[in-house]
């Protein structure tokens, strides 16, 4: 079956943060913030969800369950979820884990925020690599727990980290969790076998537990492998994995996530204070996702190459002083345009008033991220054009 990602899928009137959240989330601002472009005349390239159908057979799954007819209470009694999600971790990572070992949680940030209460106590910290997802921070300030950062280094639009760095944050005794995120947002960075190796040792020798992030792992540049962290030190119990279909599929909205925690305390701090129900159309969806989503996603990924590619090929014509590399992964587009802008411009709203497109960018990654913007790929090639043509065609005024 070929799916049709060329689509222009309707959103407005779904209560989608991506139509109607915009204001209150980039902005901080109310629903009545002025304009110069109508909300549906913007190129909306900021949350990350994408713009295109869920595969058919996860709202399949979707309608069947409702055929159901009750909605009660639920929570993942059924085995087949686990041999639905486990085997799409060996199939694609030659990576599984006990079935013990696997709790679900209403979102990977909403667990971050559980976890960090549970790991660290009140004069701890939480180790960082920046530019970061910012909820990696609001998680822990949420819990009053200071975040320590460790810049990425930064050569022509390729990211790596400071090991010597990162070392030097981690032998500090207060420094007690990484949240980790691989692959990296925003950098899109795939990280190595070497460079997990490197810092997992880092982070295990001195005593961190690590929160490895994984939630954009299936979304790879076609070719390229995700290695789970887990997978290299399958001696300890204090790494914790977070994968989820939400990203894969564009299903975020359903709010299911996958949360591998081995250590048997931690599980059990979590299990004991964990609000344990799940949407079942939720559970539906995801375990149809892991059950029959590979050809959708492998036709998604080509697609995503292919926006990708155009990108590249059009910043190079129209923006030859911005430096932007393809990411190993997700479908953001890291894009460093300090040479046309000032770094005291407000880049959300500077594109937003002039020029109908809304991203996110600037102060919006914790720290290192400056005269960045991230564009959000996962649209119709003709609504990435239209965004292209008019941020291209401001910068160039
Ligand atoms: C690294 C990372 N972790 C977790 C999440 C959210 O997980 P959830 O709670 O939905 O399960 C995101 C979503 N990233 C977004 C969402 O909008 N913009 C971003 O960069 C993410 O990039």
């Amino acid at each position: 079956m070929n799916y049709n990602f060329d689509e222009i899928v309707e959103r407005r009137g779904t209560n989608a943060m991506n139509t109607d959240g915009f204001r209150e989330y980039i902005f901080h601002a109310p629903p009545t913030m002025k304009f110069p472009y109508a909300d549906d005349e913007f190129i909306r390239m900021w949350v990350a969800d994408m713009e295109f159908a869920t595969p058919p057979a996860v709202v399949q799954a979707i309608k069947d369950r409702a055929d159901k007819r009750i909605f009660g209470y639920t929570k993942v009694f059924d085995p087949e979820y686990y041999e639905a999600f486990s085997s799409w971790t060996q199939d694609r990572y030659a990576w599984t884990f006990p079935k013990e070992h696997l709790v679900t949680s209403n979102g990977i940030i909403p667990a971050l925020f559980e976890l960090i209460g549970h790991i660290c106590k009140p004069d701890e910290k939480i180790l960082i690599l920046t530019p970061s997802y910012a909820y990696f921070k609001y998680a822990a300030d949420f819990n009053s727990i200071e975040t320590v950062c460790s810049t990425l280094l930064e050569n022509d639009g390729y990211y790596t980290m400071d090991f010597d760095d990162i070392e030097r944050k981690a032998k500090d005794e207060k420094v007690t969790l990484c949240v980790y995120c691989n692959p990296h947002n925003p950098s899109g960075r795939v990280w190595s076998e070497e460079e997990l190796r490197k810092v997992g040792q880092i982070c295990l020798d001195n005593g961190l537990w690590i929160i490895s992030d994984e939630i954009h792992c299936d979304l790879l540049r076609t070719g390229l492998t995700h290695t789970p962290l887990a997978k290299l030190f399958p001696e300890t119990d204090r790494i914790i994995t977070c994968m989820a279909p939400s990203k894969t599929f564009n299903m975020a909205g359903l709010m299911f996530s996958n949360v591998i925690i081995p250590n048997d305390e931690l599980r059990a701090t979590w299990k004991q204070r964990h609000y344990p129900f799940e949407n079942p159309l939720s559970i539906a969806a995801a375990q149809a996702a892991y059950l029959h989503g590979e050809e959708w996603l492998n036709q998604l990924k080509a697609y995503l190459d292919g926006n990708f590619e155009f990108t590249r090929q059009y910043l190079e014509e129209h923006l030859p002083k911005a430096v932007f590399k393809i990411p190993e992964s997700t479908y953001l587009a890291w894009i460093n345009i300090n040479a046309y802008v000032s770094k005291d411009v407000d880049l959300p709203l500077y594109f937003a008033n002039n020029a109908g497109v809304l991203l996110e960018g600037g102060n919006m990654f914790v720290a290192d991220s400056d005269g960045y913007i991230r564009l959000n790929l996962a649209c119709p090639s003709s609504v990435l054009e239209e965004g292209l043509r008019r941020i291209c065609e401001l910068l160039n005024k």
